[in-house]
């Protein structure tokens, strides 16, 4: 495997403030791959940095065989969290201008426009102004501009922001487009959800620091698994089933009869620990196994809540840098 991305030791201050801190991470040539981690936590400064649009304070970036994203900037394709296409052009106009900004001929951009738009299910809006598109058919036509020219590595920063339930299973779905032709796709979230259905691998970021890289299978594997069980049963008979490492009473319905949540222990299984139950003749009337999300594991890992906002206000002075 080749990578397309390499981060080793990437740091990021703003005056006194460290925004990212020694980052390394790998993005393998053709993944998709989630950069996760709450508002705040230093996505966008990385992105910036990988783009070379910003410099890093100290590290070491190299994406697609150059060590400044500057020098491949025409086989990238970079979606901004901050967007806005010019409102007063069609759709295919403002594609086909972005494209040419990447060196894509107006009138091939323009072929390939109303091709993607159409492919979108947008054909029918190619006339119209970009300021009279719903949001997420501006978002959509904004990540087209993003990716006309073809590039071989997708950035795509908080793309899922403001989008209704419906039009973020189209982005996903343009995104698997993206990689099952081939490019390379990273983009940041902090709605684990995304990652979960769309990763390769991710990145967990929190407070500027790598907390975990890795499957999104791995992610979970290290959370906590739950048993939740219902009936005449104490918290002592379940704490002795095989694996339970942990008891919690959820609610006692006062007539002996309780619903108790245990969490399994490193390697504890939940099948194992219900089968014990059931052979010893306790009186379960109810249970649910409950596999951890990436948003527990992010949770488990990081000692933060991916919907938090982590940003610390910058300074007008840092903010200038
Ligand atoms: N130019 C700047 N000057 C000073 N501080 C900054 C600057 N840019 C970002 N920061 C701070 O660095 C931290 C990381 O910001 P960054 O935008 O990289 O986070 P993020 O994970 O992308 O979050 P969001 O999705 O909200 O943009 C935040 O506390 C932010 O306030």
């Amino acid at each position: 495997m080749t990578a397309a991305l390499t981060l080793e030791g990437v740091s990021k201050r703003y005056g006194e403030f460290q925004a990212v801190r020694d980052l390394s991470f790998q993005v393998q040539k053709g993944a998709i791959c989630g950069f996760l981690g709450p508002n705040g936590a230093g996505k966008t400064s990385t992105i910036r940095m990988i783009l070379g649009l910003q410099p890093a304070t100290a590290g070491r970036i190299e994406i697609l065989g150059a060590d400044d994203g500057r020098k491949v900037r025409d086989r990238i394709g970079f979606l901004p969290e901050e967007r806005g296409l010019y409102k007063k052009m069609t759709p295919v106009d403002a594609i086909a201008f972005f494209g040419a900004l990447k060196g894509v001929p107006l009138n091939e951009g323009r072929k390939r426009a109303k091709e993607m738009l159409e492919a979108q299910g947008l054909g029918g809006s190619s006339r119209k102004k970009m300021k009279e598109l719903s949001k997420g058919m501006a978002q959509k036509v904004q990540l087209i501009a993003s990716v006309v020219h073809r590039p071989e590595f997708v950035i795509l920063d908080e793309p899922f922001s403001g989008l209704d339930p419906v039009n973020q299973q189209g982005l996903e779905k343009m995104i698997r487009g993206l990689a099952a032709d081939g490019a390379t796709v990273l983009f940041s979230t902090h709605v684990m959800q995304h990652a979960e259905r769309l990763c390769d691998r991710v990145v967990l970021l929190a407070r500027g620091q790598k907390a975990f890289e890795g499957t999104v299978e791995e992610a979970r594997s290290t959370s906590r698994r739950f048993l939740e069980l219902e009936g005449a049963i104490s918290p002592d008979q379940v704490a002795s089933l095989p694996g339970v490492s942990e008891v919690e009473i959820v609610s006692d319905h006062g007539d002996g009869v309780r619903v108790l949540k245990a969490a399994m222990g490193q390697g504890g299984r939940g099948q194992e620990a219900l089968k014990a139950a059931f052979l010893g003749g306790l009186d379960v009337r109810r249970f649910d196994l409950r596999e951890p999300s990436l948003h527990d594991a992010f949770i488990d890992l990081t000692g933060v809540r991916p919907d938090v906002d982590q940003s610390v206000k910058p300074t007008g002075q840092e903010a200038a840098r």
